[in-house]
């Protein structure tokens, strides 16, 4: 992370709602956060090269040739990949590369063209998205004008069916809810004194701020009491101190046993929180590997990142 915010009137906004209390609490959780990251040589994943494809001690996500083409153009073409169980390995690469249309193949929201994938063992592939995160797969979905104009809590009650009610009219219809509603609500308002959030309770949701849309969409997730949380650029727009609370939070997933599967554009996020990173370009994983190697590995330069990493030593 830079020290400088990157939209100085956006954070000063932020800022404003969050309190300077909040924003110090942030920081103090960052640190440690920081602290408590686990380094990669004391990893699962230590010592792995980072060749597209490469088996994985103790995977919880195996994939075989998936693809998903939309019109001519295959979205997604992915041989093979392996998740390590317990780590936070991020997904890069460039805007088209697949990414997100690999996390709707994965989690049941979008079909495959071919492929077969296993999830904690057992086969996965054209499972419903509300079976995935039965199974314990679950991702996370920026907050649709529908769910915005619902309570903070009712947002949380509506995550627990299952990532089937998604849309108004599930969101309108109560009794998906209710007959479990004491245990949901319980529920619910330890995960939002967790994000802290609970004293959003009873707003709409539309009312949060950016960055507390995020801690919520995250929130969400886990009613299901997921083991693996795909996140689709949960830093997204979000200032830098709270981007801090935001990966803080994160690391608490994985430290707390969970896998974390996220899609992120932000390189000093990336290299700063993953175990691993898996790139992508053109529906392909191009390259994977620890974030020192991925910096500095040539094929991922010249198809994503730049000059910006090119430091010495940069290999193919
Ligand atoms: N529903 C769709 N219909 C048609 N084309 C689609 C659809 N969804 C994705 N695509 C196309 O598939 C390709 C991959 O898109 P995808 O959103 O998965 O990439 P991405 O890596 O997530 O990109 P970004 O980083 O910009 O979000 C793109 O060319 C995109 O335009």
């Amino acid at each position: 992370m830079t020290d400088e915010p990157k939209d100085v009137q956006g954070a000063a906004d932020e800022r404003a709602e969050l309190g300077d209390s909040e924003i110090v609490e942030a920081r103090q959780l960052a640190e440690e956060a920081v602290e408590e990251t686990v380094l990669p040589d004391e990893s699962a994943l230590a010592g792995l090269t980072g060749t597209p494809g490469i088996a994985k001690p103790d995977p919880i996500l195996v994939a075989d040739g998936v693809s998903r083409a939309f019109g001519g153009l295959k979205a997604v073409d992915v041989g093979h990949l392996e998740v390590q169980r317990g780590t936070i390995t991020s997904l890069i690469g460039p805007n088209g590369a697949g990414k997100t249309t690999l996390f709707n193949v994965l989690t049941g929201f979008d079909r495959a063209d071919s492929g077969t994938w296993s999830f904690d063992g057992r086969p996965a592939a054209g499972l419903a998205a509300h079976k995935m995160a039965r199974r314990g797969m679950v991702r996370t979905f920026q907050l649709t004008k529908a769910l915005t104009r619902l309570t903070v809590l009712e947002n949380m009650k509506l995550a627990a069916v299952g990532q089937r009610g998604e849309n108004f009219f599930n969101a309108l219809v109560p009794p998906l809810w209710r007959p479990q509603e004491g245990g949901l609500e319980k529920r619910a308002l330890e995960l939002l004194d967790r994000f802290k959030l609970a004293h959003m309770r009873d707003s709409f949701a539309g009312e949060l701020s950016g960055g507390q849309r995020k801690l919520l969409e995250m929130a969400r997730a886990l009613m299901v009491g997921p083991s693996m949380v795909m996140l689709d650029e949960p830093m997204a727009g979000v200032n830098p101190a709270l981007t801090q609370s935001l990966l803080g939070h994160v690391r608490a997933l994985r430290d707390e046993g969970m896998t974390v599967l996220f899609v992120e554009h932000d390189m000093d996020v990336v290299m700063g929180i993953s175990d691993w990173v898996v790139c992508m370009a053109q529906g392909q994983v191009i390259a994977e590997g620890p974030p020192e190697q991925i910096r500095s590995n040539r094929t991922v330069i010249d198809a994503y990142l730049g000059t910006r990493y090119d430091e010495p030593g940069a290999k193919e």
